[in-house]
């Protein structure tokens, strides 16, 4: 369950107070999401959700993050704005214990994110994720990707010995990182790119996207490798062991109806999507043996997406191709 940081109601009722929302009505703790503390709040004006930033958000990045979810939501994109407080502010500052914690309110969107998605949803969340990357262009402020080649090699040198503590397996993966880095290819166009694209980051509604959720890790970066990041994301079983060619399929062809891709683009995906698969992988197996034991948090297993970049390592350009 992903509330690390307990408020309490008086304070609860404060905070909300210095927004203008209405009266708190009541706040309930969120189980999904692994990164930040949420809650569902209603007031007598409706509901909202309360994000606190817990360690793996930095505060710096706060105005990029709250700043492009205004940006994309006044071109029409289907991201929760931000609710500024009364004195203007995008976010605020608690005290817990002693330690300053980040709080932003935004909007509630409606929609259900999908346990099991169709080809017509990945359809749908191609297409919406190209209206983001180019809504995104205008998007003055910029924030380099904090989990790229540069970062894979930290955590790679982090797990160094304890791979087999998850699965033997994945000692290959310092392989596999030294040629994905030495493939990665320069120049592809780019925007501001959601990078975690996940089905849970997808809320849907009649057939349609009502909600893109969770920017906390947008940065610069490829257009290709978002879409690469979505694929990975999107057309497997929860193992990663079985490829479903017909949602890939959809979600290439939906993001095509709103952003052509260049030739460039669709060459480089083979080694994006080894590359996005690589990075969950990393991340994963860093979570794996660094979450405390007293983390109300269900670790995600990294060989999910260990076999995801074995099977785009295997398949080749097949998988992309027109
Ligand atoms: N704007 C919103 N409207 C409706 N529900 C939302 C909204 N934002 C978040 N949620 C709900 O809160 C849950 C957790 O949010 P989110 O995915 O942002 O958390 P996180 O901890 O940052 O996630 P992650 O595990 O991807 O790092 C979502 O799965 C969704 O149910
Ligand atoms: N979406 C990520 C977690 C948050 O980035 C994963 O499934 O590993």
């Amino acid at each position: 369950m992903a509330v690390y940081t307990r408020i309490g109601a008086e304070e609860m009722a404060a905070l909300i107070d210095s927004f203008d929302v209405g009266a708190l009505v009541s706040a309930k703790g969120i189980a999904e999401g692994v990164s930040n503390s949420n809650w569902l709040v209603e007031t007598q004006r409706g509901r909202f959700i309360l994000t606190m930033y817990e360690e793996r958000t930095d505060v710096a990045d706060l105005p990029f993050f709250l700043g492009l979810l205004d940006h994309l939501a006044a071109a029409g994109c289907p991201v929760p704005a931000t609710i500024h407080d009364r004195t203007g502010a995008a976010f605020q500052t608690l005290s817990c214990k002693g330690r300053d914690k980040a709080v932003a309110l935004i909007e509630f969107l409606p929609g259900v994110s999908a346990d099991r998605p169709t080809a017509a949803q990945a359809h749908a969340v191609g297409s919406a994720l190209a209206g983001v990357h180019l809504s995104a262009l205008a998007f003055a402020m910029r924030r380099t990707d904090a989990m790229g080649p540069a970062a894979w090699l930290r955590f790679a040198t982090s797990c160094a010995g304890r791979w087999q503590e998850i699965d033997a397996r994945l000692s290959a993966i310092p392989d596999h990182l030294a040629r994905i880095a030495a493939q990665w290819p320069a120049d592809l166009p780019s925007s501001v790119i959601h990078a975690d694209l996940f089905p849970d980051n997808v809320l849907l509604l009649d057939g349609r996207v009502s909600g893109l959720i969770d920017f906390y890790f947008a940065c610069n970066g490829p257009m290709a490798y978002d879409l690469a990041v979505t694929h990975a994301a999107w057309s497997f079983d929860s193992q990663g062991r079985a490829f479903d060619a017909a949602l890939g399929d959809a979600l290439l062809n939906g993001y095509e109806t709103v952003r052509p891709l260049a030739a460039s683009e669709r060459a480089a995906l083979p080694v994006l999507a080894q590359a996005a698969s690589l990075r969950f992988a990393l991340t994963r197996a860093y979570d794996w043996l660094n979450t405390p034991p007293d983390a109300l948090v269900t670790r995600k297993n990294p060989v999910e997406f260990f076999n995801r970049l074995e099977f785009y390592a295997r398949s080749g350009a097949a998988v992309f191709a027109p």
